[in-house]
């Protein structure tokens, strides 16, 4: 049995803690923030309705199965914590020019009738034939990267002779090169663009092997937790609780105590004494724990290329819109987007926030997360991440936040759909707030930008690992709770 530490209470970390306190190990979570979930994270409004209930950060579950195998790894049932319910459509898209709208769906055969019935039928050959390839791509990033630590290029090579499928679709190819090559209907473009950002990359740099992402999620369906989605939090805090985990909010690790190349515990703000540690497991941000966690800071290079960053509204709303559970407004020119929220810093070309974004709309039909009579409508645009450097945007620059929330509802408005005199309130929330919340570095939801070869689950020292959206094998909750399982694995019960 092993003392191990856990930094940050994030569905990485409270993931990994269940796992090893389910096979026999003694367990402290330390948060630095006064609730666990990290960014999935909840705000409640109390109004002269009722409450509102929002989930500030992820809406859609994908891959459920990744979450009941967590739950019977650590001796209980899902079901009996939480309240899985099938989305259909998973996602309405709403398209530039005012054409017909796509709804996806986890059948495949029918969501190819649905593009053949929206945008005909070479369309959906089309789209056919990609998801064949990505089928492929899926078994392959299924079977031999998701499951497994990969630590550097030299992994992924050697895995290469395996990766047949992988390199079907063309080894350095990116998501909007495939698009291109298979797909005639500008609009399937951009839908399949759309997935590079759930990696936080722009689709003109992101890997075509991220064709797997849209393929899981129209193959095993996109899922809500009824009552929202921060239940996850509450069901893995109590099953922590449940298996001994001590669980310590408002405790902010300072350091990580690493001499002679092996873990000997943590520093904690504001207390003297360190916490002894047999392993420590990092759930902060890769960058973090690289820059400000470790004795002597290094490897910062391949962890400077950000991801992007939300800019979420939560809007209290009266009446019925009538919108599906989740929906996407494309912008007219969606380049111009990526060009805006990511800059190009190389050319000293500033990030700003984008005059017409994609605009992605949440409403859960859920009685326990509004009043009767009322609508909580999650919204989310990609943005840049917030900072000084060129890449970045100031946020907190006074009055740049409440204006770029009048201009999503002008965009709203402007694409059929205006809230503006339905409003009961409105709640801002910008990527300096992520960062202030959730020690996210610039508010980045996702670590680094895109790639496959993420930062590596085992960190640089005897007894310390990474997990979380930041490191392998990604971001997002089925990637992070798969993250989760491969440092539980890699520590196994006999440390
Ligand atoms: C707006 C938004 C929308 C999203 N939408 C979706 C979606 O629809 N579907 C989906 O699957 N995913 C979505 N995601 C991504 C998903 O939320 C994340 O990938 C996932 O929650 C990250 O989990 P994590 O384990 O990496 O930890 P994090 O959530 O990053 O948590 C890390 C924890 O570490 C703590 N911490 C940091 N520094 C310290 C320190 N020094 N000491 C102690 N504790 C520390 C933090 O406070 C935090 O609680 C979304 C995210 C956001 C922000």
């Amino acid at each position: 049995m092993a003392r191990i530490v856990v930094v940050g209470a994030g569905v990485g970390g409270l993931a990994t803690a269940a796992r090893l306190a389910a096979t026999g190990h003694q367990v402290t979570v330390l948060e630095r923030a006064g609730t666990v979930g990290g960014k999935l994270g909840r705000y409640v409004r109390d109004t002269p309705a009722g409450a509102f209930h929002f989930d500030t950060g992820p809406s859609l579950l994908t891959l459920p199965d990744v979450f009941h195998d967590l739950f019977e790894a650590t001796g209980a049932k899902l079901d009996e914590y939480l309240d899985l319910a099938p989305v259909d459509p998973i996602v309405r898209h709403v398209f530039p020019g005012g054409g017909p709208a796509l709804d996806s769906c986890a059948d495949p055969a029918e969501f190819a009738a649905r593009i053949g019935a929206a945008f005909g039928d070479r369309a959906a050959a089309d789209w056919q034939r990609l998801w064949r390839r990505a089928a492929r791509v899926w078994q392959a990033s299924h079977r031999d990267i998701l499951r497994r630590p990969i630590d550097s290029p030299l992994d992924l090579a050697a895995l290469a002779w395996r990766l047949g499928d992988l390199a079907a679709i063309g080894p350095g190819r990116t998501l909007r090169g495939l698009g291109r090559r298979h797909l005639s209907d500008p609009r399937l473009r951009m839908l399949l663009d759309r997935y590079a950002t759930y990696t936080g990359a722009d689709p003109r740099r992101a890997p075509a092997a991220l064709v797997a992402v849209p393929y899981a999620e129209l193959t095993f369906g996109g899922w809500y937790l009824r009552g929202g989605l921060g239940t996850l939090a509450d069901a893995l805090l109590t099953r922590c609780l449940d298996l001994g985990v001590v669980v310590r909010t408002d405790a902010t690790v300072t350091r990580i105590d690493a001499a002679g190349g092996r873990v000997h515990g943590v520093r904690l703000r504001g207390v003297t004494a360190p916490i002894p540690a047999d392993v420590v497991v990092a759930n902060v941000d890769a960058l973090t724990l690289y820059r400000d966690l470790l004795p002597s800071p290094r490897r910062l290079t391949g962890l400077t290329d950000r991801s992007l960053a939300g800019f979420v509204l939560l809007l209290g709303l009266t009446g019925d819109s009538g919108l599906a559970h989740h929906n996407v407004f494309f912008p007219g020119d969606y380049d111009a987007e990526f060009d805006a929220v990511f800059g190009h810093p190389g050319r000293g070309v500033r990030a700003r926030p984008a005059a017409d974004p994609t605009v992605f709309v949440t409403v859960a039909d859920d009685p326990v997360v509004r009043p009767a009579g009322h609508e909580a409508w999650f919204v989310l645009v990609n943005a840049p991440r917030h900072g000084t450097a060129t890449g970045a945007v100031d946020w907190r620059r006074p009055g740049l936040a409440e204006a770029y929330a009048d201009r999503v509802l002008d965009v709203l408005a402007e694409r059929g759909v205006d809230v503006r005199d339905r409003l009961v309130f409105r709640e801002v929330r910008t990527p300096a707030d992520l960062d202030d919340a959730t020690g996210a570095p610039g508010g980045s939801i996702y670590g680094t930008a895109g790639g496959l070869l993420r930062p590596a689950n085992r960190g640089p020292a005897h007894g310390l690992w990474l997990v979380g959206g930041s490191s392998h094998p990604g971001g997002g909750l089925p990637m992070v709770t798969l993250s989760a399982q491969i440092v539980a694995d890699d520590i196994g019960p006999a440390w």
